[in-house]
C-alpha cells in the first residue's frame, strides 16, 4: 500500500452535482460563466439540490420557504449573546452556532429524505442570519430580522447592514454567491461527505464542513488575501512584498489550486467585479495591486489566482468586515454541502480509506520502570 499525499488525483466519489474538466467548472452541466451572468443564487440552490433548473413556480416556492425559515430561534440569539464575541473568530462562532441550530431543530436526528429536505432549507436560510447576527452583535447592534420578498443576496446584506443594498451591491453579491456555491470534492465538501457517510445527521455534516472551510489553505484564504493587501498598503510595495514572501518560502494566499492549472474560471468574474467595485468606492489600488501580484506569481511560479484572490477586494468594496469573508463563503457553499450530503445519503457507503503504515514495527513491550 502506497499513500498518495493529500489524495492528489484520487477519485473518491461519483457525483452529478458539479464537475471540473479541463479547467472548466459546471454545475449540473451548466457552465459557471453562464450561471454567473444569468442566475440568481436561489436558482443555483434549486439546481444543486434538484439537479435541474427551477420553473418560475418552483423558484417562487423555494424563495417562500427560505423567507419563512430565515429568522433564528431565540435560543440561538441567546447563545450568540452568551460569550465574548470580540475574542472569537467569526468562523468559530459560525461553527458553534450551526451546532446550536441543530439543538433547536426537532427533526435534527430524523433521517428520512423529506425531513432532510426540510432541514436543508432551514440550514441554508439560517446560516445567513447567524453570520449577520454575529457581525451586528459584536458591534453592540441588535440583529436585524430578515425581510420577506427580498432576494437571498439582498436579504443577507440587509440583515448585515440594517439597510437594503443598492442594486449594484445586490447584483455583485448574488454573483459572488453563485460563484462559490459548489466545487466538486474540495476539502470541506469531502469532510461533509465523510461525516454523513457514517449516517450521522446533516447538522453534524455542515458543522464539520465549516470546520474544514475555516483553514487558510481553503476558504480561510480570502481573509488572508485582504490581510496581505492591507499590509502591502500601496501599489508600489506589491512586488517587493511578494518577492520577499517567496524568498522566505511563504505561500501567497489566493494563489495556486490543487485542480486548476491554467486558471480558476471563477476568478475572472471576481476580477471584473473587483475592478468595477474598487473604482466605485474610490479605492482602485486594491484591484491594481492584486493584478500586479497575480501577474508576478503567474510569471515566477506559474500559479493562477484562485476564487479567494479577487473575492477579497470585492467583499472589501461591499463594506464587509475582513473576518466575515470566510463566513460569507460558507453562506454560499452550504448549498453545495447540502447537495453533496443528500447525494451521499442517496447511495451511501462508509468512507474509510487506508493508511500506509510507516512507523516502527515488531517492538517488545517494556515495563514502565525499565524505560530510559
Ligand atoms: C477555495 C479554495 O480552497 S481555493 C485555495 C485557497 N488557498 C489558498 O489560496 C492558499 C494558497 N495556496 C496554496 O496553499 C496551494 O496552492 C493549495 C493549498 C491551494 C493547493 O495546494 P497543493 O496542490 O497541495 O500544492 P502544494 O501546496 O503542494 O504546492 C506545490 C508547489 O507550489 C508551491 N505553491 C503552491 N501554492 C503556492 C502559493 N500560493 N504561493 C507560493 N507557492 C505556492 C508550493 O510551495 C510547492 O512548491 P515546491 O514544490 O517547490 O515545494
Ligand atoms: O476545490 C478546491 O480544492 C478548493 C476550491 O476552489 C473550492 O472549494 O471552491
Amino acid at each position: 500500500m502506497t499513500a498518495t499525499k493529500g489524495l492528489e488525483g484520487v477519485v473518491a466519489a461519483q457525483s452529478s452535482i458539479s464537475s471540473i474538466i479541463d479547467d472548466q467548472l459546471t454545475y449540473v452541466g451548466y457552465t459557471i460563466d453562464d450561471l454567473a451572468e444569468n442566475a440568481s443564487f436561489e436558482e443555483v440552490i434549486y439546481l444543486l439540490w434538484n439537479k435541474q433548473l427551477p420553473t418560475q413556480s418552483q423558484l417562487d416556492a423555494l424563495k417562500k420557504e427560505l423567507d419563512e425559515n430565515m429568522a433564528l430561534p431565540e435560543g440561538v440569539i441567546e447563545h450568540l449573546r452568551s460569550y465574548d464575541l470580540s475574542s472569537v473568530h467569526p468562523m468559530s462562532a459560525l461553527r458553534s452556532a450551526v451546532s446550536v441550530l441543530g439543538l433547536y431543530d426537532r427533526e435534527a436526528d430524523v433521517m428520512d429524505n423529506e425531513a432532510n429536505k426540510r432541514k436543508a432549507i432551514r440550514i441554508q436560510a439560517r446560516i445567513a442570519s447567524v453570520v449577520a447576527a454575529f457581525s451586528r452583535l459584536r458591534k453592540g447592534q441588535d440583529p436585524v430580522q430578515p425581510k420577506k420578498g427580498l432576494s437571498f443576496a439582498a436579504n443577507f446584506l440587509y440583515m448585515l447592514n440594517g439597510k437594503e443594498p443598492e442594486p449594484i451591491e445586490e447584483e455583485a453579491f448574488n454573483k459572488a454567491l453563485v460563484l462559490h456555491a459548489d466545487h466538486e470534492l474540495n476539502a470541506s465538501t469531502f469532510t461533509a461527505r465523510v461525516c454523513v457517510a457514517t449516517l450521522s445527521d446533516i447538522y453534524s455534516g455542515i458543522t464539520a464542513a465549516i470546520s474544514a472551510l475555516k483553514g487558510p489553505l481553503h476558504g480561510g484564504a480570502n481573509e488572508q488575501v485582504m490581510k496581505m493587501l492591507t499590509e502591502i498598503g500601496e501599489e508600489e510595495n506589491a512586488i517587493p512584498y511578494v518577492k520577499k514572501a517567496l524568498d522566505n518560502k511563504e505561500k501567497i494566499m489566493g494563489m495556486g489550486h490543487r485542480v486548476y492549472k491554467t486558471g480558476d474560471p471563477r476568478a475572472k468574474h471576481l476580477k471584473q467585479m473587483s475592478k468595477q467595485l474598487t473604482e466605485l468606492i474610490g479605492e482602485p489600488k486594491w484591484y491594481n495591486m492584486s493584478v500586479k501580484i497575480e501577474e508576478y506569481i503567474k510569471k515566477e511560479k506559474g500559479l493562477p489566482a484562485n476564487v479567494d484572490f479577487y473575492s477579497a477586494s470585492v467583499y472589501h468594496s461591499l463594506g464587509i468586515d475582513h473576518d466575515i469573508f470566510t463566513p460569507i463563503f460558507a453562506v454560499s457553499r452550504v448549498s453545495g454541502w447540502i447537495a453533496h450530503i443528500l447525494e451521499q445519503y442517496e447511495n451511501n457507503r462508509l468512507i474509510r480509506p487506508r493508511a500506509e503504515y510507516v512507523g516502527p514495527q515488531k517492538q517488545a513491550y517494556v515495563p514502565i520502570e525499565k524505560r530510559g
